[in-house]
């Protein structure tokens, strides 16, 4: 399907009030979707159904579902990129809606945090706060368009259910990616604004609240997985910032373990969450001025079915004895994501507390995380 035809078919799809979600993985071409054929709410708990889904950040509250079997699938050709005019929003960012009230409040929250960490409640936790965007550009259609075009290494979504709402991200953060046994996630937290090299230096702050996500995802998958790998920390790129990024690989252990098992143990990972998961969790609800729902949750492909080839030379002998199934997930973490509500915009920001934070330069994070969302409502 040519791209402008998806455009159009997502389009309508909205326009009749009826379920779906299109996206991008990271670093690929083609985009797709999964239109769903009623407008039923379809819940999971245990993720062992087929489909795409969306997950809170508090999983016991529900995750919504778009089952495979009730929805088509339909995906973009492969130039899709050439077709998203590519724009450069360096230059435009607009202001927060009562800036010195929600400054001063985030500030406080995350003095908050310090005082629990020094009290030893917890060692981690990571606060946010949610900006209102007043809209120009109204179509979440074109958001999406937006996004794509800014974020190519980004999971890029627009999601969207007439009972829940609609959301849209560019997220950096994969959870998880299974193939089979094949698993792969990533550690990554510790934040700078880029500014035209990856060749930074990294302070002892930021390498610390990154390590405690490697060493949460390591303790935690260890009787899970077999040839379990660790890469080396590095910098990488999430549009205009640079975060710190472990690769964390291995083959799951299907006595031992589950994707359901698989996911209650990482989620949600100190990267959003903090260090013990429950006490920085409590503090997370009791604390922050809103509702997190879907922000810090995750959504993506869930058991779906591939055919793959096992040998492409033999394409000339009957087909199917040259095919298998496999069952793959990529879960990616809901972060620089938004809710549309109304005319406006809801953003979703936040950043990773330890004892070396400073409250101002936390504020000054959550500033430059959001500058880069709001690029694409401009
Ligand atoms: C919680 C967020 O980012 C996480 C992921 C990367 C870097 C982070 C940090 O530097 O604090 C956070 O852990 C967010 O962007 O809202």
């Amino acid at each position: 399907m040519i791209f402008s035809d998806f455009l159009e078919r997502i389009q309508e799809q909205l326009t009749q009030e009826l379920p779906f979600v299109a996206y991008r993985k990271p670093k690929e071409s083609n985009v797709q979707s999964f239109l769903q054929v009623d407008s039923i709410l379809h819940k999971t708990t245990e993720f062992l159904e087929s489909g795409f889904v969306l997950a809170p950040f508090n999983l016991e509250e529900m995750s919504v579902l778009i089952p495979s079997e009730s929805s088509e699938l339909i995906i973009s050709d492969e130039d899709t990129l050439e077709e998203i005019e590519s724009r450069d929003y360096s230059n435009k960012s607009s202001e927060i809606i009562n800036e010195v009230s929600v400054k001063k409040n985030h500030i406080s929250l995350v003095e908050k945090g310090i005082e629990a960490i020094q009290e030893n409640v917890f060692s981690k936790v990571v606060l946010s706060r949610e900006e209102p965007v007043l809209l120009t550009e109204k179509n979440p259609i074109q958001i999406f368009k937006k996004l794509l075009a800014s974020y190519p290494t980004a999971f890029v979504y627009v999601w969207y259910h007439p009972k829940v709402g609609l959301w849209l991200g560019a997220t950096p953060e994969t959870l998880l990616q299974i193939e089979n046994r094949e698993f792969k996630t990533m550690a990554l937290a510790g934040t700078k604004v880029y500014k035209g090299t990856t060749d930074v230096v990294w302070e002892a702050k930021e390498l610390e609240e990154q390590q405690i996500v490697t060493n949460f995802i390591v303790s935690n998958l260890e009787n899970q997985l077999q040839a379990l790998k660790v890469s080396k920390v590095e910098t990488a790129k999430a549009g205009t910032l640079l975060h710190l990024k472990t690769h964390i690989s291995g083959r799951i252990n299907m006595e031992a373990s589950s994707l359901t098992r698989i996911i209650k143990s990482l989620h949600p990972t100190p990267a959003v969450c903090g260090m013990p998961k429950e006490a920085a969790k409590s503090f997370i609800m009791e604390n922050e001025h809103y509702k997190r729902d879907f922000y810090t949750g995750f959504l993506g492909e869930l058991n779906l079915k591939k055919e793959v080839s096992r040998n492409a030379n033999r394409r000339n002998v009957e087909n199917h004895a040259y095919f298998s199934i496999k069952t793959a997930s990529n879960l990616f973490v809901n972060l620089r994501c938004m809710q549309i509500k109304n005319n406006e915009a809801l953003l979703y920001i936040g950043g990773g507390i330890t004892d070396g934070s400073n409250p101002i330069k936390e504020w000054e994070e959550t500033v430059s995380k959001s500058e880069t969302m709001k690029k694409v409502l401009q």
